[in-house]
């Protein structure tokens, strides 16, 4: 007799499954994946909740999960894509989340087995969740993951990331360096607010400033622990910002820069608001219509055109010129954790090639004697320090003036580079 469920999934487990599917297998962003899943009916809060942390903490910790399976299955590889994906989501339950009890999560997952007609994979899911329920502390236990394994294969279970990222920070930052950026992609990270354009900024910012939470605050913004959560989201004139993105751009003196600048990889705006925040006279480009027009919405004053920096000439010559260059994103994992199971070393690739195109653009179109600033939410030399360098190598008159990179000890858990150029 075949298995058939009957009973739907929980509704935070069906958003969380189908956002996470579509994530992985269609490549789409978890946030943007998530959002999607979440549009598909009423959900109780509490289940938003639960969604997100599933999809966020599963794809943080997938790596070790995985490898907790190859412990108890044979060959996982031979689970049907959906039915590997749902029993992850239900193993990184009961390891992770205390307040789900795992009977409940075995409960559902086992459910969820069933709906692959004739698959009899009821049992095999009890039987493995339940052997992992039962591990207790030894998940938690380095030498677990130690078993037949070399140093980077180790690194890669422990730190949930793929093994050529492990050996390319090992690599390039040396093991001190290495082992805080894996260490930091397991967390989330602070959450930045920028209060720009807000009419009572002044006040919130007088009344935040005595605040114990606060990590930092500068200018108009500020950061606050991992995992601090409101009960609606920050609307505008509020806007969620990176402060680690934030340090990145005034490590470079933006109030010293010359206008007109152009923002030419302007994205939604966030690093516009700086701009302005700074009295600089902006405008701002980039190709995607989706992130102009959410710039447009949120500073409706700033003059915006789509273009790909890598040909356009802007339709006034500026003075100074921002890249806030599309990357890799290997240093922000710990908010895009989906990242580091999609990059491939392919990208990396394409990626330095386009970077180099917008860079030697810039460098045709800023006025002599102006500077072009660069920043990259990357770890990966390739993507920061060895393009300057490669920049520089090419281009006389170019004058390397500042390089930054976010200190591997910070507490915001993100990692941006930065520089500054003059073009003579
Ligand atoms: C790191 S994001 C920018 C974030 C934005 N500056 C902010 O602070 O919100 C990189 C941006 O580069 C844009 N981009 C991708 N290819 C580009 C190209 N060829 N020319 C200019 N911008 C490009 C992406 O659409 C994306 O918005």
């Amino acid at each position: 007799m075949k298995a058939h469920s009957t009973k739907p999934l929980p509704p935070a487990r069906r958003v969380a499954l189908e956002a996470l599917y579509r994530c992985l297998f269609s490549k789409q962003d978890i946030q943007a994946a998530l959002d999607v899943a979440l549009s598909s009916g009423k959900i109780d809060p509490r289940d938003v909740g639960l969604a997100t942390e599933l999809c966020y903490g599963y794809l943080r910790l997938k790596g070790r999960i995985e490898y907790i399976l190859t412990r108890f299955l044979q060959d996982p590889g031979k689970l049907p894509p959906k039915m590997r994906l749902a029993m992850g989501v239900a193993a990184y339950e009961i390891i992770f989340l205390d307040k789900v009890p795992a009977y409940a999560s075995v409960d559902w997952a086992v459910e969820f087995s069933k709906s692959k007609p004739g698959s009899r994979l009821s049992g095999l899911f009890n039987a493995v969740l339940r052997r992992i329920a039962d591990m207790g502390d030894e998940a938690f236990d380095k030498d677990f993951y130690r078993k037949d394994a070399s140093l980077p294969e180790f690194l890669s279970r422990w730190y949930a990331c793929p093994q050529w990222l492990v050996d390319m920070w090992w690599r390039a930052y040396g093991e001190e360096r290495a082992l805080a950026y894996l260490e930091a992609q397991l967390s989330p990270p602070a959450v930045g607010i920028n209060l720009y354009g807000h009419p009572e900024a002044e006040e919130i910012f007088t009344e935040l400033a005595g605040a114990p939470e606060i990590i930092d605050i500068e200018g108009m913004s500020f950061a606050l622990p991992a995992g601090t959560s409101f009960e609606d989201e920050p609307e505008p004139p509020l806007a969620r910002q990176s402060f680690a993105a934030r340090e990145a751009i005034e490590a470079l003196n933006p109030s010293l820069w010359e206008s007109p600048v152009w923002d030419a990889c302007a994205g939604r705006g966030g690093k516009t608001r700086i701009l302005l925040e700074n009295g600089l006279k902006v405008f701002a480009s980039d190709p995607h219509k989706g992130r102009l027009s959410a710039l447009r919405r949120e500073l409706p004053g700033v003059e915006t055109f789509e273009a790909n920096a890598a040909t356009a000439i802007p339709p006034h010559q500026p003075s100074t010129i921002l890249l806030d260059l599309p990357c890799s994103g290997l240093g922000v994992l710990s908010r895009r954790p989906d990242t580091k199971w999609k990059r491939t070393t392919k990208d990396l690739d394409d990626l330095m090639k386009l970077q180099s195109e917008i860079l030697d653009n810039a460098a045709h179109r800023v006025k002599r004697g102006g500077k072009i600033a660069i920043i990259t939410c990357t770890l990966n030399p390739d993507e920061n320090d060895h393009l300057i360098k490669a920049f520089l190598g090419h281009h006389e008159r170019a004058e390397l003036n500042k390089e930054w990179t976010t200190p591997p000890d910070s507490p915001l858990g993100e990692f941006f580079y930065s520089a500054l150029l003059t073009i003579n």
